[in-house]
């Protein structure tokens, strides 16, 4: 292996990197939607750059075939990811699953998410959760027929209820659950600095963005007591409400696997911290995003809106409400939900790699430590692929088996290779059944006086990609509840 390295090092070129400024390289040419202006940089210098953002040499995969370089061909030495002050501060040192090296310690993390916290199993024995959480929300939009609602912001609501009910088993009184909301909102404005983050010791521009360093650490502190206060209440069962004693919650399994003689090490307090604060970190933005997008999309095209509507009124068939069973046959509604995924991958540039030793890719040698962006938004517009990509058009996955499972390289939303997102899944229950119970049971318009072209369309800066602005739109009940 070595003498391997070795050659590799004698021999191969490195990959030259873009000319930059000194000091701050590349940073300048970032732009707040990275994203964005790392597309429009990769269609002049290529799909695969070498960019240094501060001091760090950053490599940015824009292309299917490189994509599928890195995450399938050559996975096992970018399957780690760089240890970033900002991570470690939010997950009791990386000992979480989303931010963990490439180990020990991530295997079981990982092996403890896929097989008993997001497993298809554990997906199915919440179902009776998420219908009582769209039965809620239909019931508060009803309520709402006819006047303006900030739809983005029920949205949210949603899926914090349905991620605080499986992680807690129990739902939680508002105060709590505002706080978990700004919790996790606050999250992700602080990880707008993950791809960047090492440019801030220099020119101390963490404590410009975020006031200093101890906000972070009481950010954390914030999540470190209610985890406390959780796990507490679990143990001396003085939960405030209710648990369905047939119900199983992330907290419950944790707690118990922390008495598994099996597991490969002990699972601490801290690891079981650091595992529910990644489930509520990764899965309330980015599951809701595709729902807030979902229903901008399709006010914005009101032929899709029509003929989804259609497919799901038609399948539900006089039912009150859209169940599991009828999503099976929901191609359309599943063709949507995809497009959205590719218009508006809500993690447009994945989670960042790192590469655990020297390797050779298109003729270069790649050295290890090297940190890699992958940007599965340029990706899912690549014309060689998609036909006008910039047009909101599912009907482009029908009659197709493409879908988001990390496959096909030029379709990525949820990342490939070994660090796929593990909340798959649990994701696209709680998405799919959500958006056919609203388009089922109301009809939708803009506000008055507010027209198509009027719909603000940006998306904010940061980790995560969500609208600018909030979406309001009018309900009109249509299919009554009896
Ligand atoms: C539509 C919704 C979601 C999208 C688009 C999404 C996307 C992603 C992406 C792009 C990654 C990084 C993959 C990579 O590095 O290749 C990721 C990782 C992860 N996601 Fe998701 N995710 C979603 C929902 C969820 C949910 C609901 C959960 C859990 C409740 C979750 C838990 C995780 C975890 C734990 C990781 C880290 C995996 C690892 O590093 O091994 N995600 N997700």
């Amino acid at each position: 292996e070595r003498s391997r390295r070795r050659s590799i090092a004698r021999k191969i070129p490195l990959l030259p990197s873009l000319p930059g400024l000194p000091f701050i390289g590349n940073l300048h040419e970032l732009g707040s939607l990275r994203h964005h202006s790392l597309s429009r940089l990769s269609k002049k210098h290529g799909p695969l750059m070498l960019l240094h953002l501060g001091s760090i040499p950053t490599l940015v995969v824009s292309s299917s075939g490189f994509a599928q370089e890195f995450m399938k061909t050559q996975d096992v030495i970018f399957a780690s990811r760089p240890s970033l002050k900002v991570s470690r501060a939010l997950s009791y040192n990386n000992i979480d699953v989303a931010f963990s090296p490439y180990g020990d310690c991530w295997r079981q993390m990982r092996k403890i998410c896929m097989t008993h916290l997001l497993s298809g199993k554990m997906v199915q024995s919440i179902a009776s959760v998420r219908k009582e959480e769209v039965v809620g929300l239909l019931q508060r939009v009803s309520d709402r027929s006819g006047s303006v609602v900030c739809l983005t912001e029920m949205l949210n609501e949603l899926v914090n209820n349905v991620l605080c009910r499986v992680v807690l088993g129990s739902p939680l009184g508002d105060e709590r659950r505002k706080l978990i909301s700004n919790l996790v909102q606050r999250n992700s404005t602080i990880n707008t600095v993950l791809f960047i983050e090492d440019f801030f010791p220099r020119f101390g521009w963490l404590d410009r963005i975020f006031g200093s360093e101890n906000k972070i650490q009481s950010h954390f502190g914030a999540w470190d007591v209610l985890l406390d206060e959780f796990i507490e209440d679990h143990l001396t069962n003085k939960s405030n409400i209710d648990r369905a004693a047939d119900r199983i919650d992330f907290i419950q399994v944790l707690l118990q696997l922390q008495k598994d003689p099996n597991m490969e090490f002990a699972l601490t307090k801290d690891h079981i911290k650091a595992t529910l604060l990644d489930m509520f970190a990764a899965g309330i933005d980015t599951s809701f995003l595709v729902l807030d997008w979902s229903m901008s999309e399709l006010i914005r095209n009101p032929r899709v809106m029509k003929k989804v509507q259609d497919e799901v009124r038609s399948i539900a068939n006089g039912d009150d409400l859209v169940n599991e069973e009828h999503l099976q046959n929901m191609s359309y509604l599943k063709a949507v939900v995809k497009e959205i995924l590719r218009l508006h991958p809500p993690i447009p540039l994945l989670l960042p790699r790192e590469s655990t030793q020297d390797c050779e890719i298109a003729g270069y040698r790649i050295p290890k430590k090297t940190r890699v962006i992958v940007n599965a938004w340029s990706i899912g517009r690549d014309e060689q692929y998609w036909k006008a990509p910039e047009e909101f058009n599912p009907e482009r996955f029908m009659g197709s088996s493409l879908d988001f499972k990390g496959r096909e390289f030029y379709f990525i939303p949820f990342g490939a290779g070994r660090r796929i997102c593990p909340g798959m899944t649990f994701a696209t229950a709680v998405v799919e059944l959500t958006l056919a119970n609203l388009l089922h049971r109301f009809d939708w318009s803009l506000p008055k006086g507010v027209s198509v072209e009027d719909m603000a369309m940006e998306e904010s800066a940061g980790l995560v990609a969500p609208r600018k602005q909030k979406l309001e739109l009018v309900p009109i009940l249509v299919n009554k509840a009896n």
